[in-house]
């Protein structure tokens, strides 16, 4: 019979943590051996003998928590967000050290987004004009979201070498045109009775289109947090999006 894969979760007390320590501990096949909140030492991963971690934090903390899991032989599943390109290289360096290990960084762990991200990025190219419309609950620390930073990154890969979008403004008060990401200007919404939900505009002469997801609760990304439980020990080194573990091109 083969071993229950033994499985923490950092940031347990949070929404998605208590989510993910629910959704584990009813997975076949998974064990949730330890469940730490921010108090709780590093040390308690080694002496449960956790082999996957899943890191759901606040961005000043994901970086040493991780860090720490891979030093220690850990695979890593994050969803917190922060990871900008500095983090990740280093992450990378470090991973090279410690070869076998994997980690996967994942802006959004719900497959519809993954999905809609990907579709936006196909379309770029085929339209003058993309903003991002992000919409998220009150409680988010972070703006803009994770996933608008990695759709704008990848909208703007798809764009390469094309013509800036029409815009004629001269005079805006501050953030009125939003945050500008890889020249992809990007609107960040927090309204209470939100939980995660994102909307790409296109538009050319005389047409739109609309690219939008919505997660309605935490359950909307617990099936992309158990594939890449499942999963990441078996990709050594850094995965940066849960694409990276889909199958969407064949
Ligand atoms: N990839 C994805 O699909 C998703 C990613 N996210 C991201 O995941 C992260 C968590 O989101 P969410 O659960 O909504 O946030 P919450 O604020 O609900 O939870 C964050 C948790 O982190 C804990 N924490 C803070 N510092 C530490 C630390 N040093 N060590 C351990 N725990 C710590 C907090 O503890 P305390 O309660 O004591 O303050 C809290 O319980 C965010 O970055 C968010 O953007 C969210 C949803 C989906
Ligand atoms: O904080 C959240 O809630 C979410 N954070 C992630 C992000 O910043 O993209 C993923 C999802 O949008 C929910």
């Amino acid at each position: 019979m083969t071993e229950n894969l033994r499985v923490a979760v950092i940031g347990a007390n949070g929404r998605m943590g208590a989510a993910a320590v629910a959704a584990i501990g009813r997975a076949d096949g998974l064990e949730l051996v330890a469940a730490l909140g921010r108090s709780d030492p590093l040390e308690r991963l080694l002496e449960t003998r956790a082999q996957v971690v899943v890191e759901l934090t606040v961005p000043d903390s994901s970086e040493q928590n991780v860090r720490f899991a891979v030093q220690h032989g850990l695979h890593a599943v994050v969803g917190t967000t922060g990871w900008d390109a500095g983090k990740r290289t280093a992450l990378a360096g470090l991973l090279a050290q410690n070869p076998g290990v994997g980690v996967l960084i994942a802006p959004n762990f719900a497959l519809g987004s993954v999905l809609a991200t990907r579709f936006a990025a196909q379309a770029a190219r085929y339209f003058d004009s993309v903003e991002i419309i992000e919409l998220h609950h009150p409680h988010k620390v972070d703006a803009p979201s994770g996933t608008a930073i990695r759709t704008a990154q990848l909208i703007a890969q798809a764009r390469a070498g094309l013509p800036p979008a029409p815009d004629a403004t001269e005079q805006a008060m501050p953030g009125a045109r939003g945050a500008v990401v890889d020249e992809v200007p990007v609107h960040s919404v927090r309204l209470a009775g939100l939980t995660a939900h994102q909307e790409v505009l296109l538009g050319s002469a005389g047409e739109q289109l609309s690219i939008r997801h919505d997660s309605f609760g935490q359950d909307s990304f617990m099936p992309g947090v158990l594939l890449g439980v499942r999963k990441v020990a078996s990709v050594p080194g850094l995965t940066y999006g849960l694409d990276g573990y889909l199958e969407l091109d064949s």
